[in-house]
């Protein structure tokens, strides 16, 4: 079964800004999901959404086999979201925060001290317990907020930028962390992030947003494989020569992704070679001037930015 299923959600505020424009997605059991977009794509809306916090317009939705409008309250109960401000009191002690969490979830006290210890262990917090709290680094304080979380044992752990501010070493920390609770509790994470290299090498699945609508979703391999297709950038004098340009390129690689950017075209290749023999052969040949046609090889921030800028279809 998935974890979650997102079909079409819309989500338009009050205001009329509409943040989520038809999006779906799919979030498998067990999995390590990461959403990336730039600012203002809609990544907070969906998180939540999904943590049931707000109402779709529409679109279906569903956790672990539970519709969203229905069973808002049993989604809740097997679910923690982990937002950027944490939420640990930091008069309390470590494993005070701990068992203060578990009241909140009427976790029998016995078992809380056993799922308390296990976690404190999993976690690497034992050499923290002798601080108070309020002398905690950021990021042992984000650790000890998503060890909070894990307290009442969710299905799907959801992290709103976990890693945002962080040094390397803190952010290896945290990685190291979401790969045992993915690991030693089986638990879905779903998480968003800036970061390219932190979605690149923790997640099994990765989705781009753009605008409030998925781009690229699909494992690193699959974006790998995505990277190593090389784009033909083809130079114009202006852009209304790009724009002749265009039509005749399209046309000629009808079903490749062509993308007019002001005075030059980008064309996906499929054999970067080949490709840029037929695209100079193709232009001398329809009389079209052009300045110039080089093969790039993007970077993953490359397809990235490709496939989140303003204006880039
Ligand atoms: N409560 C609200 N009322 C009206 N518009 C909102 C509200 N919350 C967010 N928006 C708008 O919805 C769009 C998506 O915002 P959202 O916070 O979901 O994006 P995001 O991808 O999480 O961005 P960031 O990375 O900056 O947190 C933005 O244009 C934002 O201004």
């Amino acid at each position: 079964m998935d974890a979650i299923y997102v079909e079409n959600l819309v989500k338009k505020y009050q205001n009329g800004m509409q943040a989520l424009n038809g999006v779906s997605l799919t979030v498998k059991e067990g999995e390590i999901f990461s959403l990336l977009g730039e600012n203002g794509a809609g990544k907070s809306t969906l998180i939540n959404i999904l943590t049931t916090y707000l109402r779709p317009t529409s679109g279906t939705i569903s956790v672990f086999g539970k519709d969203i409008h229905n069973e808002a309250a049993v989604i809740r109960s097997g679910i923690a979201c982990v937002a950027q401000r944490t939420s640990i009191d930091t008069h309390l002690s470590l494993t005070e925060n701990m068992m203060f969490q578990s009241k909140l979830y009427k976790i029998p006290k016995t078992e809380a001290k056993d799922r308390m210890e296990i976690l404190i262990s999993c976690f690497g917090l034992e050499r923290y317990l002798k601080y108070p709290v309020s002398s905690y680094s950021g990021g042992v304080k984000r650790r000890l907020d998503i060890a909070l979380n894990m307290m009442s044992n969710p299905k799907i752990l959801f992290l709103d930028e976990p890693t945002v501010g962080m040094d390397v070493q803190s952010r290896m920390a945290m990685w190291e962390m979401m790969k045992k609770i993915r690991s030693d509790f089986g638990t879905t994470i779903f998480l968003t992030t800036h970061y390219l290299e932190e979605a690149e090498s923790l997640s099994d699945t990765i989705c781009i947003m753009k605008d409030g609508k998925e781009v690229l979703q699909g494992t690193p391999h699959t974006l790998r494989q995505y990277l190593q297709q090389n784009i033909l950038k083809i130079t114009f004098a202006d852009k209304g020569a790009a724009k002749i340009g265009l039509k005749q390129i399209a046309k000629f690689f009808s079903g490749r992704k062509v993308v007019l950017h002001e005075e030059h075209l980008s064309v996906c290749c499929e054999n970067s070679q080949v490709d840029l023999k037929q695209a100079g052969h193709l232009l001398f040949e329809q009389n079209i001037a052009f300045m110039g046609i080089e093969i790039l090889q993007p970077s993953l921030e490359d397809v990235f930015i490709r496939l989140t800028s303003r204006g880039v279809s």
